[in-house]
């Protein structure tokens, strides 16, 4: 199903040199204005100017170096120019550190009702009240440096899985006019970042073609947009054999959206940097604990009198202070306190893989744990 399609000779040899069997993983340190966000990163997602049932100092004791802000919840409320006035995101939910927020574009696709696609940008009617709101390059790069994020994402267009060549193909290219207007309206300040994200779905050579165009805008970063919707992991990883390899090697590469544990050590494994997804708190919530045994379903009735924790030694309070028992009636009564304490461990679990990837990489040992 994955198209190969001939390049010419010269773009040949990119392609080929991408599928050597070397070592892609890398290990560093991006600095910004806001603080050092150590790679390979996990960056929690913070939707409404919060990480669901987390205090801010909770997210950071976890290791998190950034979260993510949500571009389009917050320009519809409380509104990105209150945001502005009452001294923009970091001050508004107390985070100090790093802030990356999404171009809006992928969440209108995926929560508003009605929507217009036009050159111009999205035309969409909010869902919490219906009222209609304009994205484009422009007003989203504006919204987002209202918020004042510390990595801008450009306004780009999602394109669905699976897509006709044509599709992919007219879809990229609107994605690249995007990103033109996107990098014009950005306000570049020295410790703040703007990232293009290259779109091409599964074929290889609209893959090359958006990353040419978005390397000519030179971006402070680079992420590999379009995945993760639907395509399964294997035609994920087979796209991420070659395209982390189109991007500048000197520039961070960002996978968004993803995901379990096994997509990250594969796609880390294939040159990737940077990880959000919304798995660890959403599932969280939802009773599910991600641990070293496997994922752990708190509410299956085999934990209702489980006196021991999650993983004996996790250091989240969860696991320091409670049992499975407890979480699982937390859980089961539907206590504001099971949301915490399961969604601070898996922030947890997933901060201390990231660390052990660091470090495995940092020593040159090939990490193929799955944890
Ligand atoms: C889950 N899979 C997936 N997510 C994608 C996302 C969203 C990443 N997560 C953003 C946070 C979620 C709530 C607040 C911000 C994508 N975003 C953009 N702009 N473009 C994609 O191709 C794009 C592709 C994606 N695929
Ligand atoms: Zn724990």
């Amino acid at each position: 199903e994955v198209s190969i399609t001939k390049f010419p000779a010269d773009e040949r040899k990119i392609i080929a040199k991408a599928h050597d069997k070397y070592k892609k993983a890398r290990a560093g340190i991006i600095n910004t204005r806001h603080g050092q966000i150590h790679t390979p990163a996990f960056m929690p997602v913070g939707t409404k100017g919060t990480v669901k049932a987390m205090l801010p100092e909770s997210v950071q004791t976890t290791g998190a170096d950034i979260i993510l802000g949500n571009t389009y919840h917050l320009m519809l409320q409380p509104g990105a120019k209150r945001v502005f006035k009452l001294g923009g995101l970091h001050k508004f939910m107390n985070w100090s550190k790093p802030l990356l927020t999404d171009s809006g574009g992928f969440q209108v696709m995926s929560l508003s009702k009605l929507r217009k696609i036009t050159e111009e940008g999205v035309i969409f009617n909010s869902h919490i009240d219906g009222s209609k709101f304009m994205l484009s390059p422009e007003s989203s790069t504006e919204i987002q440096y209202l918020l004042g994020s510390t990595i801008t994402m450009a306004f780009d267009e999602c394109t669905p899985y699976p897509s006709t060549y044509e599709q992919a193909k007219s879809s990229m290219e609107l994605t690249s006019r995007w990103a033109k207007r996107s990098r014009k309206a950005f306000y570049s300040r020295d410790g703040y970042g703007q990232f293009g994200i290259i779109q091409g779905s599964i074929y290889n050579d609209l893959r090359l073609k958006s990353a040419l165009d978005l390397i000519e805008l030179d971006f402070e970063g680079y992420a590999i947009g379009g995945l993760a919707v639907g395509e399964g992991q294997e035609l994920m990883f087979k796209v991420l054999d070659y395209a982390p390899d189109l991007l500048p090697i000197n520039k961070p590469r960002y996978l968004m959206g993803v995901g379990k544990p096994a997509d990250i050590i594969g796609a880390v494994q294939r040159g990737i940097d940077m990880f959000d997804c919304v798995i660890p708190t959403r599932s969280g919530r939802n009773g599910q604990a991600f641990t070293k045994y496997g994922v752990v379903n708190i509410r299956n009735s085999k934990y209702k009198e489980d006196n021991t924790p999650l993983e004996e030694d996790c250091l989240c309070p969860a696991c320091k202070n409670y049992t499975k028992a407890y979480l699982h009636y937390l859980v089961k009564v539907k206590e504001i306190l099971g949301a915490m304490l399961m969604t601070w461990h898996n922030l947890m679990y997933f901060q201390k893989l990231m660390l052990r990837i660091r470090e495995y990489i940092a020593q040159g040992k090939d990490f193929d744990f799955i944890s």
